[in-house]
């Protein structure tokens, strides 16, 4: 008879300090915020992009209340929704029109985006502009639009395809894998000539909002901070079963371990894949599995969707879920959390 697998309901972060453990802002992202809240004046929109995997993690809402404090015309686009779980797609935008009942959210797949779907969300995007009031600016005739958003979520993607399908330029700003590729504000570029619509071609980049030990590991996951010390590799890979486990996404992680059973135990996930891809090591004069090695090779394959599509932010959707009620209010608490009001 097969064994019945138990998980852990929590995961048990070992006292780390996670936030040293990521302190990891470079100068320029500390200057995002600043720069935007700079060029407020001369922009009629902000498009901010954040990641679809994480709804909640690292989203910085001072954005929302500094920058649009509901007068900015504002869209968000949750990108890479080729990455997360389709059933939380449309409660991702749900769970954040709690809070900002004025943005525009729309999720995004740039990899493969349409002509039509781009066009739309321009679209939509310039007719609020269009509509909203620009006092000082109401006799210049050029529109401005400004890109934020935290690394890596796609700000460069979604301004190339901009400049390439309206204005037909070649794409010339640099895509990276890694966060934090793109370093300063620069100049404007023109992505439509009636109305005229002008992007900054560097986008602004907000440093991510770190609440908790479980929101960090979640911006470590979707690659939004890099990993800095190696040796916490082991706890990172740890915390990927806990939640492929705890979110019922077993199947792919075994077939990718060739396991026949799904387990709670990292040491037994991170000496099969340090089997299978060869990662070894010398120690002293022996030649052992490196599962270092291994640990990082997992948190890539998650990252990268290897082991299906999740939604890290699932459990907070779900709460969100779990609190819902036809006559009740929903609000969210300084933490994070999504409560009834009564
Ligand atoms: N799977 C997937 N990958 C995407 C998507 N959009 C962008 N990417 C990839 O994500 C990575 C980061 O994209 P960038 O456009 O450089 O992101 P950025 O926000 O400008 O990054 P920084 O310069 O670090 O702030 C690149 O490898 C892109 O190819 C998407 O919708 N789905």
């Amino acid at each position: 008879m097969k064994r019945l697998t138990t998980f852990r309901s929590q995961f048990d972060f070992q006292s780390i300090r996670w936030k040293d453990m990521i302190r990891w802002f470079p100068g320029h992202m500390h200057k995002g915020m600043k720069d935007l809240e700079e060029s407020l004046l001369r922009i009629d929109g902000i498009v901010e992009l954040h990641d679809a995997r994480i709804p909640h993690s690292g989203r910085n809402p001072e954005l929302y209340k500094r920058l649009v404090g509901g007068h900015k015309p504002h869209v968000l686009i949750l990108n890479k929704s080729d990455l997360a779980d389709p059933n939380y797609l449309n409660k991702s935008i749900e769970y954040i029109q709690i809070e900002q009942p004025n943005t525009q959210v729309i999720h995004t797949n740039l990899m493969s985006i349409e002509l039509k779907e781009l066009t739309n969300i321009f679209g939509r995007l310039l007719q609020q502009i269009v509509e909203s009031p620009r006092y000082t600016r109401s006799s210049t005739l050029e529109y401005n639009i400004v890109v934020c958003g935290i690394p890596n979520v796609g700000k460069s993607t979604f301004i190339n395809k901009l400049r390439n399908l309206f204005v037909n330029k070649r794409s010339c700003e640099q895509v990276g894998a890694n966060p934090g590729v793109t370093r300063t504000m620069s100049e404007k570029v023109k992505i439509s000539n009636r109305p005229k619509v002008f992007v900054r071609d560097t986008p602004g980049i907000l440093e991510p909002r770190l609440k908790s030990a479980n929101e960090s590991f979640r911006l470590l996951l979707t690659n939004s901070i890099p990993i800095q010390q190696r040796e916490l590799s082991d706890i990172i890979a740890d915390y990927c079963l806990f939640l492929l486990n705890k979110y019922d996404k077993q199947r792919l992680y075994m077939k990718y371990c060739e396991l026949d059973r799904p387990t709670d135990d990292i040491l037994t996930v991170l000496t099969a894949i340090a089997k299978l891809k060869h990662c070894t090591q010398v120690y002293g004069n022996k030649r052992g599995y490196d599962l270092t090695g291994a640990a990082l090779h997992f948190i890539h394959e998650i990252s990268k969707g290897t082991f299906g599509q999740i939604t890290f932010d699932q459990d907070i959707l779900d709460e969100m879920e779990k609190e819902k009620s036809n006559d009740t209010n929903l609000f969210r608490t300084n933490t994070g959390r999504i409560k009834k009001s009564i």
